[in-house]
């Protein structure tokens, strides 16, 4: 049996298709735009390709966007400074601090001292507190790219079976937290696992949707899926390159294996990845609508 494949880059262009048209009627109506700044403190090469692939897309989408690249010995004291200069800069609706930081300045601080009505990666504790108490103004990316795909795709939340294999901060811990909550697209019932896990497979087996972000290249195997499941793969990992100097992905589940055994999955690239950017740039629109005070 072959999986469906679930598309995000297909799902991604359809939602920044209405996006786009949003902000043009925003403009014409209000003569605004929605504001982002990604902020790189480094050269990290993943991470200034993850950071142009944002630009990109906001520049596509009619956005007011700055990158603002800083050198990897920027002193914390100056980072504060610079994200404090956007929190007050009212052209800026959403400030995106690119992870990881280099060594030496305190993530966390930093996260702190972003304004939580432009964190529009939701990364701030206030942002992450009214998530788990179910009255989130912004969802983090990723588990909003990952919830978008599998309402989309139909697959069924409601009293599902969803085992998330990671517990970060970004992925593993807000994507259990959205399964489980009331509502739409969601009611399921949530197990997370991770690197202390007893018996990983014993619970992926019973998983009617499988999340895997364990940052391990092809962790998941065939024979660890339940057939039929929904496997929503996270992992980007760079495996090599090509002759021409191209990364070769792979993700957290071993694809060929898994698309045996599962009913629909996610490809690595072209799956979570883009929803995710995408679901930024809806956060920037909304930051923009709130900010400006538009009700439509
Ligand atoms: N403050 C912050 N916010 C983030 O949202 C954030 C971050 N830091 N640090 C790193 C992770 C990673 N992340 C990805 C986004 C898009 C793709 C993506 O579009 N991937 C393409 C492949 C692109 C390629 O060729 O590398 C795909 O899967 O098709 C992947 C990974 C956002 N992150």
């Amino acid at each position: 049996m072959a999986a469906k494949l679930l598309k995000g880059a297909d799902v991604a262009k359809e939602i920044r298709e209405e996006l786009k048209a949003e902000v043009e009627a925003m403009k014409a109506k209000y003569g605004v735009v929605p504001g982002l700044v990604t902020i790189l403190v480094g050269e990290n090469p993943a991470s200034q390709s993850y950071v142009r692939a944002k630009q990109k897309t906001a520049h596509e989408l009619g956005f007011y966007s700055v990158q603002d690249n800083q050198p990897a010995d920027l002193s914390e004291d100056k980072l504060l400074a610079l994200i404090d200069k956007y929190n007050k800069d009212p052209k800026i609706d959403g400030i995106l601090v690119q992870l990881p930081l280099p060594k030496g300045v305190d993530e966390n601080k930093i996260l702190l001292s972003i304004d939580p009505g432009k964190d529009v990666d939701a990364f701030h504790p206030v942002n992450v507190g009214k998530l788990m108490i179910g009255k989130p103004d912004y969802l983090p990316c990723t588990p909003a790219g990952i919830q978008e795909l599998l309402v989309r795709s139909g697959a069924p939340i409601e009293g599902a079976e969803v085992v998330v294999v990671g517990r970060s901060n970004i992925v593993g811990k807000p994507i259990a937290m959205m399964l489980m909550q009331k509502g739409k697209g969601a009611n399921a019932t949530v197990t997370v696992c991770h690197t202390r896990t007893k018996d990983v497979k014993f619970h992926t087996k019973r998983a009617d949707i499988l999340i895997v972000a364990a940052g391990v290249t092809e962790y998941v195997t065939g024979d660890m899926i339940k057939p039929g499941a929904v496997v929503i793969d996270v992992g980007v990992n760079e495996v090599g390159k090509t002759a021409d100097g191209k990364r070769i992905l792979k993700g957290d589940v071993a694809f060929e294996a898994a698309s045996e055994v599962a009913s629909a999955i996610t490809p690595v690239p072209g799956g979570v990845g883009p929803m995710t950017i995408t679901m930024l740039m809806k956060n920037t629109v909304r930051a923009c609508k709130v900010h400006n005070n538009i009700k439509d």
